[in-house]
């Protein structure tokens, strides 16, 4: 594994069933993924987000292109899904030492780094409780110790938090955030545009192509002079979020409205957070 090389997709295509003959499910994939980053992918229901990311976990090969493994290695990479997955353990010290041992780790250091995972989770103290007993935004955590634990290069989630409450949600991003902090590369898929506009960069894909990838501001605002300046009244169309048909983040719509109003900011909210402070920066 070269830690240091990006993880790239050149001209990827993938066919249902390996089936040349029928229509492809990615089509003509270009990504460059580096570490650190954190990468929010979305995309209507069947667009290929589930595909793409199973092509960049390496269990899903190319049928047509290259994908150049680069810091992800050459081993699958373990990702989190929205359905609990089978638990092989009664509670999550039991999962993650089951995990370790399959990948062959050397017992010594089971122990020390089933703690360290658990701990960046913040499930240190429910580390003995039955799985049965956790929520579920608890146990996503476990899964996502799970890849932490076994070095997974990359944390994936895979829509992840869409079957849990808003509470649990919280509860799985903000520890994804924290441990992404530290350094290592997150992709999150989402049907929630909250959670995408709070990533590095925003990948979406439309009818298995890459129809927009850049910064979230670009995505929700579309050029920002433009839609300083001259932002018309149906407020429709400028946008690559809007020509996907998403519909943006709560704080992005308050503040197109405001600029509908002749407000001005300093900076293009996307969040609650920021536009409180773009609003107390007057
Ligand atoms: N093995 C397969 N055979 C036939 N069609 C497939 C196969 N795998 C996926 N597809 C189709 O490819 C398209 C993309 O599927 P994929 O699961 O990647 O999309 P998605 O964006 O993750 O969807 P969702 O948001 O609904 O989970 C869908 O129309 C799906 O039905």
């Amino acid at each position: 594994m070269n830690l240091n090389e990006d993880l790239v997709l050149e001209d990827v295509t993938v066919y249902p069933e390996a089936d040349r003959t029928r229509t492809p499910i990615l089509r003509g994939i270009g990504l460059r993924i580096g570490r650190g980053e954190w990468i929010s992918v979305v995309g209507r229901n069947g667009s290929g987000k589930s595909t793409l990311i199973r092509t960049i976990a390496g269990v899903q090969p190319a049928h047509e292109g290259v994908v150049r493994r680069g810091f992800a290695g050459d081993e699958p990479i373990p990702y989190v899904m929205q359905r609990d997955h089978q638990w092989f353990g009664e509670t999550p010290r039991e999962e993650l030492v089951f995990w370790l041992e399959m990948r062959g780790e050397p017992a010594s250091r089971i122990r020390d780094k089933v703690d360290s995972a658990l701990a960046a989770v913040g499930l240190a103290e429910a580390a003995e409780r039955p799985l049965s007993q956790l929520s579920g935004g608890q146990r996503q955590l476990v899964a996502a110790a799970g890849c932490l634990a076994a070095d997974a290069p990359l944390l994936i989630f895979d829509e992840a938090t869409s079957m849990l409450d808003t509470a649990a949600r919280r509860l799985v991003f903000g520890a994804v955030r924290a441990i992404h902090a530290s350094g290592t590369t997150v992709l999150w898929l989402t049907h929630h545009q909250e959670e995408a506009a709070c990533g590095d960069r925003i990948v979406a894909l439309h009818h298995g192509s890459i129809a927009y990838d850049g910064p979230p501001a670009l995505f929700y605002y579309g050029e920002a002079e433009r839609f300083l300046g001259e932002f018309g009244d149906s407020g429709s169309g400028a946008a690559p979020c809007d020509a996907l048909g998403f519909e943006p983040p709560f704080a992005v719509r308050v503040a197109r409205e405001l600029m509908r109003h002749g407000v001005r900011f300093g900076r293009l909210p996307l969040t609650a957070e920021q536009l409180a402070d773009e609003v107390k920066a007057g």
